[in-house]
């Protein structure tokens, strides 16, 4: 099924997209053809891109917004035209790229599935045999006969997911799309999407997961401002890009250029980009590893401010300041794995309280409370503390979280007037992030750093 060249082959690309000032101008441009006035801009989206992945490899792609990862895709998909450089595929392609491309909102689900099918290449009689199957992963009911206008996003991309892996595509192209469905057709499509890969096809992957990308891929990519900055194991890839991601904005230039470097040493020397080895770039490469070896990888982002605060009304005291600290005393809100920090905050008091107590939270990004922690139990708190005291908590706390945004609560109990009240509570009070380090093996969220082993004890030869 499968030829023994590659299944993409990607050679200087680049991508240019007339960006027009005023609506109009377009128009004007359609009009003046004839004579060479520009009515616009080009921006360019991707710049001289060029990589292969072999038949049965899966890629993952992973920068930032608006690197180009979309576009490249779509390229790869025939969607959109390269404006230099040249595209091979070999293979039948399926994808699934943003809501919205693919299906006519104006046809029922099930005549979506049979012009879906018959684009990716499958005659009628194939769509209607594979059909019972799409509707069956899909599990819309009743709405596979409804237009697909009046779908909401994740039963959209059920039934686009549900299309393109029922067509045996040679090639599997998947946009971000997953992160609409709910949780459980999530695990559904990952656990199919492992199939196909089982099968040999090959699969192109856009994630900004961390951890989708090293679990699920060979290889990854790395896009930033539309070039390919490096192309490694998705840990070392991963790991790049998240630096990228949460450096500071007057460091990002100098890690993009290290990132880069690095990649070049790498080519140049032949070695895997895992371990970059002697080359040009030596010095920007020995400065993004300066970065991760002095001992102080955590640093602060300024703009990892949480957008869902909530303040319970306060009952005479003000929290204040809540922030993380290394035990150096750094500020940070970006936190290297494994490594302890302490969650301070200080809390004000404007009437005098008894039995106080604080207590902090931290939850994931869909709220569900990892860890928390109070000062004391009810009965137990500080038998008295005065009007106009101020109080400061520290919570010390191992970094067992695996990488991503966690975000913080913080509250102080105790009895005003004999009674049991909170004084001041705040939700998703800040925010901080993880970042994902190379060597960690956890596949949940709590990591604690489990250190697997794993031994020949004997062979089948042995036994037989
Ligand atoms: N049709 C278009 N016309 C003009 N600019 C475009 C067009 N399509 C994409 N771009 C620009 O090209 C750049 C790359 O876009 P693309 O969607 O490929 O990025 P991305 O990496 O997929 O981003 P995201 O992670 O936000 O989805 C962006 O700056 C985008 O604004």
């Amino acid at each position: 099924m499968y030829s023994e060249t590659n299944a993409i082959d990607i050679k200087n690309v680049s991508k240019a997209f007339p960006v027009y000032e005023r609506p109009h101008h377009r128009l004007v441009q359609m009009l003046a053809r004839r004579n060479k006035q520009r009515w616009y801009n080009e921006f360019t989206a991707l710049r001289d891109v060029s990589f292969s992945v072999p038949h049965g490899e899966t890629l993952g792609i992973v920068g930032r917004n608006g690197s180009g990862k979309s576009t490249l895709l779509q390229i790869v998909c025939g969607t959109q035209t390269p404006t230099a450089g040249e595209v091979n595929v070999d293979g039948r392609v399926a994808a699934l790229l943003e809501l919205g491309s693919g299906f006519n909102p104006e046809f029922t689900g099930r005549e979506n599935v049979y012009l879906n099918g018959v684009v990716l290449g499958l005659d009628r009689s194939e769509v209607e045999e594979r059909f019972e199957a799409i509707a069956a992963f899909a599990e819309i009911g009743d709405f596979m006969e409804r237009p697909v206008r009046t779908y909401s996003s994740g039963m959209y991309v059920r039934l686009a997911f549900a299309v393109a892996i029922n067509v045996s595509p040679d090639i599997l192209i998947v946009d971000e799309a997953l992160s609409v469905g709910d949780e459980a057709f999530q695990r559904k499509c990952f656990a199919r999407i492992n199939k196909i890969r089982e099968s040999g096809a090959t699969i192109l992957f856009v994630s900004h997961s961390a951890s989708t990308i090293v679990e699920l891929c060979d290889r990854a990519v790395l896009l930033d401002g539309g070039e390919l900055l490096a192309i490694g194991s998705p840990k070392h890839i991963v790991s790049r890009y998240q630096k990228l991601l949460y450096s500071p904005a007057d460091k990002v230039k100098s890690i993009r250029d290290a990132i880069k470097s690095e990649s070049d040493a790498a080519s140049v020397t032949g070695s895997a980009t895992d371990s970059a080895g002697p080359g040009h770039g030596e010095h920007a490469v020995q400065n993004l590893r300066d970065t991760e070896e002095d001992g102080e990888k955590a640093y602060f982002e300024e703009g990892l401010v949480p957008k869902s605060t909530f303040r319970y009304d306060a009952v005479g005291a003000n929290i204040q300041d809540p922030h993380i600290e290394t035990l150096s005393g750094k500020r940070v809100n970006v936190l290297e794995a494994g490594k302890d920090y302490e969650y301070v905050y200080t809390v004000k008091f404007e009437r005098s309280a008894t039995n106080v107590r604080c207590g902090m939270l931290v939850k994931t990004i869909t709220g569900l409370d990892l860890v928390g922690c109070v000062t004391s139990w009810s009965g137990e708190g500080m038998p008295y503390v005065e009007a106009g005291s101020l109080i400061e908590v520290r919570f010390r706390f191992p970094c067992l979280f695996s990488s991503g945004a966690y975000f913080l609560n913080a509250g102080v109990q105790g009895c005003i007037d004999e009674e049991e009240v909170y004084l001041d509570r705040w939700i998703d009070v800040a925010m901080f992030k993880v970042i994902h380090e190379a060597g960690r093996l956890s596949t949940t969220t709590i990591d604690l750093n489990i250190k697997p082993e794993i031994s020949v004890r004997h062979t089948s030869m042995a036994h037989s």
